[in-house]
């Protein structure tokens, strides 16, 4: 029996970090943000498509997709974030159910999916049991600008783009606030593993 856990979050609200910790304790992390990134590599169905929808202008020049460009173009405009969506989101899931699978045929006890948009796409049918992690908006401003050179302008259309943390905190399971150090978030991790009756190899 393999129990199925949901990460998520909002964009630098710490799941990457979570999901190192989680990794530490010889778990398996499946990470959506990963797939993605191999699901619109150069060949791929998806590449073929985003370009007949976006154009060669988001391309650089070895022809992989610029992800800046594209980025600049989709957290900015609602449309083409849900077209983006559309073509990358099924072979995203069906990647992830695939690892899922294979984990189960493991044996593995515990399966974690990394997924920032679990709730806004409704994904929660993939998971048995939901784990957010949660900053108050002003950190989640503040590390998103840090880690990504963003201007706060264009950091707030990142963080529009998605659910609130402050409505996503109503629907999970358990919840992890990451506003603090290392340290506490370690500690409410262990806290919630144990919980769920999971024993840390
Ligand atoms: C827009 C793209 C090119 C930007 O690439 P970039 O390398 O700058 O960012 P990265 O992929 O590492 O994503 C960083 C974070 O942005 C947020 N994010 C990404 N895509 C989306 C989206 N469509 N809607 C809302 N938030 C998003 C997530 O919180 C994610 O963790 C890329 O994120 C992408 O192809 N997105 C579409 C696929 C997708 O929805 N991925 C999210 C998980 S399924
Ligand atoms: N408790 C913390 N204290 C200080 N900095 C932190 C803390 N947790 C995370 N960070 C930093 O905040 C930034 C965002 O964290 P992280 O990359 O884990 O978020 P994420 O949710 O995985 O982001 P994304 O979904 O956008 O990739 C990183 O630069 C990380 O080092």
């Amino acid at each position: 029996m393999s129990l199925v856990i949901g990460l998520t979050g909002g964009i630098a609200s710490g799941k990457s970090t979570v999901s190192n910790m989680l990794k530490g304790m010889a778990i398996t992390v499946i990470d959506a943000d990963i797939e993605a990134r191999l699901a619109v590599m150069k060949g791929e169905p998806a590449y073929k498509e985003i370009i007949a929808e976006f154009g060669e202008d988001i391309l650089l020049e070895n022809g992989e997709i610029d992800r800046q460009k594209l980025g600049a173009i989709i957290f900015h405009q609602k449309d083409k974030r849900q077209r983006l969506n559309e073509i990358t989101h099924p072979e995203v899931r069906r990647s992830m159910l695939e690892q899922v699978e294979k984990a189960k045929r493991d044996n593995e006890k515990v399966v974690v999916l990394d997924i920032p948009l679990l709730f806004e796409s409704k994904l929660t049918y993939m998971v048995e049991k939901t784990l957010l992690v949660y900053v108050d908006r002003d950190i989640q401003l503040q590390r998103l600008v840090e880690r990504n050179s963003l201007s706060i302008a264009d950091a707030q259309a990142r963080i529009s783009s998605q659910m609130p943390l402050s409505e996503k905190i109503k629907l999970a399971d358990a919840v992890i606030n990451n506003n603090g150090s290392l340290e506490e978030t370690k500690h409410q991790l262990l806290k919630v593993l144990d919980n769920w009756g999971i024993k840390q190899k």
